[in-house]
């Protein structure tokens, strides 16, 4: 990407280039990753280099707290609640999304589920995007992290199919075995999803039935959401003074966009 684009704005240091924030939630395996790369495929992301994505994709298990030893220890006999809202780190999570915001580079460690840690030594770069979506199974239960979203999607798959999904994911791809998983699922993951999960889905603007089944309610979020970065263009070139605007360059196939100066980042039109 060209430094043009990257650095039209700079204040404090920082890359003021805002981007459009979407909050992916819904229970574990209802497909959030899924939805979330058929929205990258359908603004044509996939094959591009992170550096040079216009959206990008983050996923909250990055903002899992670093357990004790003892709690890896039951970790490691599915006796530990993932699943929970503790078991994440909230202020890390909401100012690394308060740094995308503001349009700054951050780093994020991507999460090792064989071994219930965060790879330090395997960092991924988030470089300003135009789109910023954020998915997890609690992404819209703490507060001040929900309301940084300016658009709520929630991924709603029936749980018999999320189990069914989960049981050979874990088995295949997170090193566990099939006693561990289901302990897991019946005495942490369903009751954890019906108390702190579930209840989050009365947050959310769209409900994707199906999750990545339901094509038609892809396409009209992908619609929706390249209209909402053309009217957010639009509409604050019309409302606010060349003097008070900061213009942020914008990709050769969208319109520039504008922000005023004291607008907090996240009062995007919506
Ligand atoms: N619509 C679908 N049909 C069949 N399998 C799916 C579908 N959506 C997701 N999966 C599979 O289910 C598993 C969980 O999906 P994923 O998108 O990772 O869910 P989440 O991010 O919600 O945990 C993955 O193995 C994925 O390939
Ligand atoms: N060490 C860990 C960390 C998390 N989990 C489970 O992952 C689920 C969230 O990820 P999804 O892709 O399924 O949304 C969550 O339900 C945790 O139980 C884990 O098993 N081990």
């Amino acid at each position: 990407m060209s430094d043009s684009r990257r650095n039209s704005c700079k204040i404090n240091g920082s890359n003021n280039k805002t981007p459009f924030l979407i909050g992916v939630s819904g229970g574990t395996a209802s497909g959030k990753s899924t939805v979330c790369k058929r929205i990258m495929e359908k603004l044509g992301q996939v094959n591009k280099n992170q550096s040079e994505r216009q959206v990008v994709c983050i996923s909250q298990d990055s903002f899992y707290r670093d357990l004790t030893q003892a709690e890896i220890t039951k970790a490691e006999k599915g006796q530990f609640n993932f699943d929970h809202p503790d078991a994440f780190n909230e202020i890390y999570m909401k100012e690394t999304l308060l740094d995308i915001l503001a349009g700054k580079i951050v780093k994020i460690p991507t999460y090792d589920y064989k071994n219930h840690t965060l790879r330090k030594d395997e960092i991924i770069t988030i470089y300003p995007a135009d789109v910023v979506l954020f998915e997890g199974i609690l992404v819209f239960y703490f507060p001040e992290v929900r309301n940084l979203f300016h658009m709520k999607l929630f991924v709603d798959t029936d749980s018999d199919t999320r189990l069914a999904r989960r049981v050979p994911r874990d088995i295949n791809e997170r090193g566990r075995d099939l006693e561990q998983v289901l302990n897991q699922y019946t005495n942490f993951v369903k009751p954890a999803f019906e108390e702190f999960c579930s209840p989050t889905k009365k947050f959310a603007d769209v409900i994707i039935p199906r999750g990545a089944d339901n094509v038609v309610a892809i396409d009209l979020i992908v619609q929706h959401i390249r209209e909402i970065l053309a009217v957010g263009a639009r509409h604050s070139t019309e409302r606010i003074s060349p003097e008070q605007q900061l213009s942020i360059s914008s990709p050769a196939d969208s319109p520039t966009r504008k922000i005023a100066p004291g607008d907090p980042p996240h009062k995007r039109p919506h």
